[in-house]
């Protein structure tokens, strides 16, 4: 199931007039509820964008209806063993935390004290139900990354350790180590805690948000059903992230500028993992930041509720379209639906040398992969390691069980059940996203790599290690293919990209290592051929290697490469010599696309980069019909391993000839105006043309989207749009010839 995301448009605040309101919401033709945003457009005001979602809420949406109408049904299968995730994004003063948290009055209590509020409910039910026969916790776990360290908001911050809580692997999933579980048993009682555990989140007062939150929050609550011979454990997690700040606005202060630019970079790696999993990339940059790591988006099961806050003003008009266009991404991102299932029930011994996982007494599900897409079963108890050591852990997503033998015996409610490493297993690939041969790896290699002890690694080799196959790789590719939005890395290359990060991991506490992650991330995205966004890595690499003649040179390397792409003419490079990170040669139909969207992309910290990176080129031509895939006139970049197309083939009838084509002003009238109505991204307008469904419409809105400022601007360029084709092309012509009396 993909990612449910509704956007929710704050009102206006006391200094806000409502002349500068821009963001209004609309309802699809035939719905009843609003589910477009519409906005215009920051170049040319007589247009506008429009971004279609599963539900958007106005300015006057209360607390009350965003809740029942997206949360509430979620509650149910949280209890039925679903883990459900519940996002707040959106730049900085949009309403996120208003959103989450709320306010003191009952009105305007959030989606938090509202979740709970239902989760006790339920379990007062569900008790009532079984007349007792079930028992349902309730404990909870509340931390904050900021400056991408996670620190336990139940702890005062007077006994945090400079460097944070530290954050580990366990057989693929990611656990933060050390958080405090507590119990709580009435919302009188969560109250006070989560009141407490607020005190303690990082805010402060910016231009922008009197009280803006520094760091993103996390919100776990447990909820542990027990029967008689079962226990069932699930999840929900709710998360406020810090907002994306555009500090040319915010006047911030150094301290405010570096706790800004650390809430920049991690949701600038959200963005490229949202980005990586669109593309299916074999691998996706979790581990660029703390944050995308303990979330790991889309690699959870269960439910995930996105909720975009958006300001209604003009002040934000770049960050806002910049929020919607990264939600039209995340809304594309399927997670897979697997219920925590129960654990039968059976008796084991604390063992002497282990500590309980946040102090719970039950027993919690084997730690799962997070690429499996089984859950995961109880040990057999033959298999269980004496003395090993359970990790004392966190996970925003859950725990599930494998399939295998269950062993079911009783024991008493309160009986200490330990998870132990024998009980976990291996990672299986992902339903949801294919092939993760990184995570496969490490799950599999994870125990020899902790027991070996492994010589230290000096930085230089690490760089010469990661230099050498780097440079093998790019010259493999070079001679294979003219590049690829997310080349596939081989087994090893892979595999030594894994042991350097968990290398950096193991040095986590010494801050030098630092410099270590950003010279890795600077090489992965050098090796997706993502030249902006691996030059800024090395950038903030280099205050840790001053005088590195090495880096020098390589950054050197970088911007010209930079550069050259920015002032290539539109020329047509043949592919085979096109290196993998270089963008391969664009159609002279894309290439002033490419370059316009570059003048005006909106300036966010966090993007700029990436739309270096990004290839706007159409979808590969098997989406397409061939006949326009392989016209003559627009050539796109051969996917690799594929023989470039033969370009002899006619278009179709409906094709205006290539010269008008090519020059829009001397299109045909059915053609200008179906162009202007794509160009329009009016999602009612397109759904009205003959043969496009809302589905296909949001389709193309969303490529369009994606495309940022440009337009279409031929007939061949929307036919290649995804999932539009020749024959879509032609009923759109042909239903425009009818409806508005074109006769020809
Ligand atoms: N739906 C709403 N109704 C009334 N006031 C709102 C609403 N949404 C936001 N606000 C107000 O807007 C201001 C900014 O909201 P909030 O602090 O929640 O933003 P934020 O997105 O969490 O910001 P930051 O990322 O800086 O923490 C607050 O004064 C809040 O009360």
């Amino acid at each position: 199931m993909s990612v449910r995301v509704v956007a929710r448009i704050r009102p206006l605040l006391k200094q806000e007039l409502d002349k500068d309101t821009i963001v209004s919401a609309e309802t699809l033709d035939g719905d009843t509820v609003p589910a477009v945003v519409r906005i215009p457009s920051p170049k040319n005001g007589a247009e506008s964008f429009s971004f279609q979602f599963s539900s958007v809420y106005e300015q006057d949406a209360t607390q009350q209806q965003l809740f029942d109408a997206e949360i509430s049904p979620t509650v149910k299968q949280l209890f039925n063993g679903l883990d459900l995730s519940i996002f707040a994004h959106g730049c900085t003063g949009t309403g996120k935390t208003h959103t989450m948290r709320g306010g003191k009055s009952l009105a305007e209590r959030g989606v938090i004290p509202r979740l709970l509020s239902a989760i006790y409910r339920r379990c007062k039910k569900i008790e009532k139900d079984s007349a007792g026969a079930t028992q349902v916790d309730v404990a909870l776990e509340y931390f904050e990354i900021y400056c991408d360290r996670v620190y336990d908001l139940f702890e005062p911050p007077e006994k945090r350790t400079p460097s944070g809580l530290p954050i580990r692997d366990n057989h693929g999933k990611t656990v933060v180590v050390g958080l405090t579980e507590k119990p709580c048993t009435t919302l009188k009682e969560f109250e006070q805690l989560y009141d407490q555990a607020n005190m303690n989140r990082s805010t402060s007062a910016t231009k922008l948000n009197a009280h803006s939150s520094r760091s993103h929050a996390v919100l776990c609550v447990k909820i542990t059903q027990t029967t008689e011979d079962t226990i069932r454990v699930s999840r929900a997690s709710c998360i406020d992230l810090a907002g994306s700040e555009d500090n040319r606005r915010t006047d911030n202060n150094k301290e405010r500028l570096v706790e800004s630019s650390a809430i920049n970079k991690s949701l600038f790696v959200l963005a490229q993992c949202v980005e990586a999993m669109n593309k299916k990339a074999s691998r996706i940059p979790y581990r660029e930041s703390k944050m995308t790591r303990i979330l790991s988006l889309g690699q959870n099961k269960g439910l995930t509720v996105m909720i975009l806050n958006l300001a209604p003003t003009r002040a934000y008009h770049l960050d806002t379209i910049s929020s919607l266009n990264f939600a039209s991404r995340t809304k594309k991102i399927e997670v897979a639906e697997v219920e925590n299932d129960p654990v039968y029930r059976t008796i084991v011994k604390p063992l002497a040398t282990t500590s309980g996982i946040g102090g719970a007494t039950l027993a919690r599900q084997p730690l799962r992969p997070l690429t499996a897409a089984h859950n995961a079963n109880i040990p057999e108890p033959e298999k269980q390691k004496k003395g090993e050591k359970p990790i004392k852990a966190f996970s925003v997503y859950s725990d599930s069980r494998k399939s295998g033998p269950r062993v079911s015996n009783l024991t008493s409610q309160n009986q200490g059940l330990r998870r132990t490493e024998g009980s976990k297993r291996a990672a299986e690939p992902s339903s949801t996203f294919a092939s993760r041969p990184a995570k496969t790896f490490r799950a599999a290699d994870n125990t020899s790599r902790t027991r070996n002890a492994e010589p230290a690694m000096t930085k230089e080799l690490i760089e010469a290690l990661i230099a050498q196959k780097v440079d093998e790789k790019l010259a493999e590719k070079a001679l294979q293919d003219a590049g690829t939005t997310a080349p596939a890395l081989s087994a090893e290359l892979q595999k030594r990209l894994d042991d350097l990060e968990n290398r950096i991991d193991a040095k986590e506490e010494d801050g030098k290592s630092q410099g270590l992650q950003f010279l890795l991330m600077a090489k992965q995205h050098h090796i997706r051929g993502e030249d902006a966004s691996a030059l800024r890595m090395y950038q903030l690499a280099q205050p840790f290697f001053p005088g590195n003649a090495k880096l020098d040179a390589k950054m050197k390397t970088l911007e010209d490469r930079i550069r050259a792409k920015r002032e290539e003419p539109t020329c047509h490079i043949p592919a085979p010599l096109a290196l993998p990170s270089q963008p391969a040669p664009i159609s002279n139909l894309m290439a002033p696309l490419k370059a316009e969207k570059k003048t005006t992309k909106p300036k966010m910290d966090y993007q700029d980069d990436s739309e270096d990176d990004e290839e706007f080129g159409p979808p590969p031509p098997s989406d397409h019909e061939e006949s326009y895939a392989s016209d003559n006139s627009f050539k796109f970049k051969p996917k690799p391993a594929r023989k470039p197309k033969k370009t002899t083939k006619k278009l179709p009838i409906f094709r205006d000839d290539a010269d008008l084509a090519a020059n829009p002003v001397e299109q045909t009238p059915r053609t200008s105006h179906l162009l202007k109505i794509i160009n329009s991204r009016d999602v009612n307008q397109i759904k009205a043309l003959k043969g496009v469904g809302a589905k296909k419409a949001d389709s193309i809105v969303s490529c369009l989207v994606e495309m940022d400022d440009a337009e279409i601007l031929d007939l061949e360029s929307l036919a290649m749009l995804k999932g539009v084709g020749g024959k879509t092309v032609d009923n759109m012509r042909m239903g425009l010839s009818i409806s508005i009396g074109y006769d020809f």
